[in-house]
């Protein structure tokens, strides 16, 4: 996984990169331009016009290189140039303001809004330092005027690298970040400003992080491959764990049903689905692979682990958490109401079994640890509960948060805004319950859980977009295993 580096350490990184490849900095930022502009062709025509607003730092050079790079690829591209010509242009931001091609039209900024169908803001990167000078925001806000799709290069200019945006910024419907996202980009306050969030590999070796101190991380594709259980044709249904899932209260079927559907999506042999009494029926019509129990105080040995929460409702269940924190001898997921009983109950904290995995949404966060005052307080919060109690906390969103006991804490990459719709947290804890039971460890359950869980809402959202519901996702779960090939 990558590390995530505050801004003001970025261009240090870089050097170290440098170092070690024996590279130059040109060829890093001319990296940098093609990942972002092969992106762009992915996503746009070429019969688009395209202006882009130069600043005289590198974030001006990548602006300058793309533009370079985009006229070749077939667009109309010009430019303009957010510096007066005293200013000192970085050495690589030169470099390719003179490679640009005379067929490309350059301006200087005099105060107009000019006409495109998309802009690239390439004017501030993680460059920008202290207050922004009054020159600089009429500038933004200039940008900010034009009617056309705006895509910001690394970070849309005015947002610090680890701040909560104020007024004077960029507001991208895309922003193209390179390497690693940036802190800022991840918070949901700037969402505003980011629009759509991708992080491009510019090629920097990874031996460049080892010299630099982060507890934040980001979780990719290539991440997760390496951490999954290989199975193979000698494996049996025992290998592939026999669960629990306990929820199910009055009038909240639905809920336990779709994990244990999840669950056995995700591969887990054995699914028991422990409900509300009166649901038995219901249950057992709703999801023939399953088996059903009744019992307040079931027997736990035999289970490979043990899920709790999804509409299992609050009343009268603390007895029976308590009975499943003290005698569960596998690993556990607590969501949904479990939690809830936790948020009114903390004494129950000191009950969780270590590397337990505690999947919070925002709201049920706030129950747990109190209220917030913003998103930076809340993923301090859940680094010391998880540290605190060696719990794993996954603090459920865009680019949902993995908390690890050890006080890393790790940003998911994939998922969509289509996945916001009811029962897809308890999709997500049917499929971390199921691979805790095929015999994954914790954190990588979590790391890989979390993850698929987002790709499959991508894929189920490519399908039925603004429809889509957690049953679609649950249908996508075995796509995610062929997309990234394991069997
Ligand atoms: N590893 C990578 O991710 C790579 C990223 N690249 C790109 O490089 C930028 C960072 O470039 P850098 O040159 O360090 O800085 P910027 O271009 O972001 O900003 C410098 C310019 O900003 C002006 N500035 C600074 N503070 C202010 C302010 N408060 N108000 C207005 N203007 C400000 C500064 O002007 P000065 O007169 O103060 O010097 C500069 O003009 C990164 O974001 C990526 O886009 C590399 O291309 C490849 C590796
Ligand atoms: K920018």
């Amino acid at each position: 996984m990558i590390k995530i580096l505050p801004g003001e350490k970025i261009s240090a990184l870089d050097k170290r990169h440098l170092e070690l490849t024996g590279q130059k900095g040109i060829e890093l930022m001319e990296q940098a331009a093609k990942a972002f502009s092969s992106w762009f062709c992915k996503n746009f025509d070429s019969k688009n016009s395209i202006i882009i607003w130069c600043g005289a730092g590198n974030n001006g050079g990548d602006g300058f290189a793309i533009a370079r790079i985009l006229k070749e690829k077939g667009f109309t591209v010009s430019l303009i140039e957010c510096f007066e010509p005293s200013d000192n242009l970085s050495t690589d931001c030169e470099i390719n303001r003179n490679r640009i091609l005379e067929s490309i039209r350059s301006s200087k900024w005099r105060g107009q809004i000019p006409e495109s169908s998309i802009a690239i803001d390439a004017f501030l990167g993680v460059g920008l330092k202290g207050t922004l000078r009054n020159e600089a925001r009429d500038k933004i806000k200039a940008f900010n005027s034009q009617e056309a799709i705006k895509v910001s290069v690394d970070i849309p200019s005015g947002l610090k690298a680890e701040g909560v945006a104020g007024s004077d910024v960029v507001l991208s419907d895309y922003t193209i970040s390179f390497a690693q996202p940036k802190l800022s980009l991840l918070l949901p306050e700037n969402e505003f400003c980011v629009g759509d969030l991708k992080v491009l590999d510019i090629g920097i070796d990874s031996r460049s992080y080892h010299d630099f101190q982060s507890d934040f991380y980001f979780l990719q594709k290539q991440d997760v491959k390496t951490r999954h259980k290989l199975f193979h044709r000698f494996s049996h249904k025992g290998d592939f764990g026999k669960i629990m899932l306990v929820g199910g209260g009055a009038g909240k079927v639905g809920a336990i049903l779709l994990s244990g559907e999840s669950a056995l999506r995700t591969g887990s042999g054995l699914v028991f689905l422990n409900v509300n009494s009166s649901e038995i029926l219901i249950t057992q019509i709703g999801l023939r692979e399953a088996m059903t129990s009744i019992e307040k105080f079931p027997r736990l040995d035999g289970f490979d682990a043990i899920g709790i929460g999804p509409g299992w409702g609050m009343g009268n269940r603390e007895e029976q958490l308590e009975y499943f924190l003290n005698m569960a001898k596998c690993p556990l997921v607590l969501d949904a109401d479990a939690l809830n009983l936790i948020g009114e109950n903390p004494a129950l904290w000191n009950l969780i079994p270590v590397k337990t995995i505690l999947t919070p949404h925002l709201k049920e966060f706030d129950r747990l640890a109190g209220e917030s005052s913003d998103q930076l307080e809340r993923w301090a919060k859940a680094k010391e509960l998880a540290v605190k109690f060696k719990a794993i906390i996954v603090l459920k969103g865009a680019n949902s948060l993995i908390s690890l006991p050890d006080g890393r804490q790790v940003f998911n990459s994939s998922g969509t805004q289509f996945m916001a719709t009811a029962g897809a947290g308890d999709v997500l804890t049917g499929m971390l319950t199921s691979l805790l039971g095929q015999g994954y460890s914790p954190e990588n359950a979590a790391l890989c859980g979390v993850f698929h869980h987002g790709l499959a809402g991508e894929l189920a959202g490519k399908r039925f977009g603004r429809g889509t519901i957690a049953r679609d996702i649950i249908k996508a779960i075995p796509m995610t295993f062929s997309e990234l090939g394991i069997s």
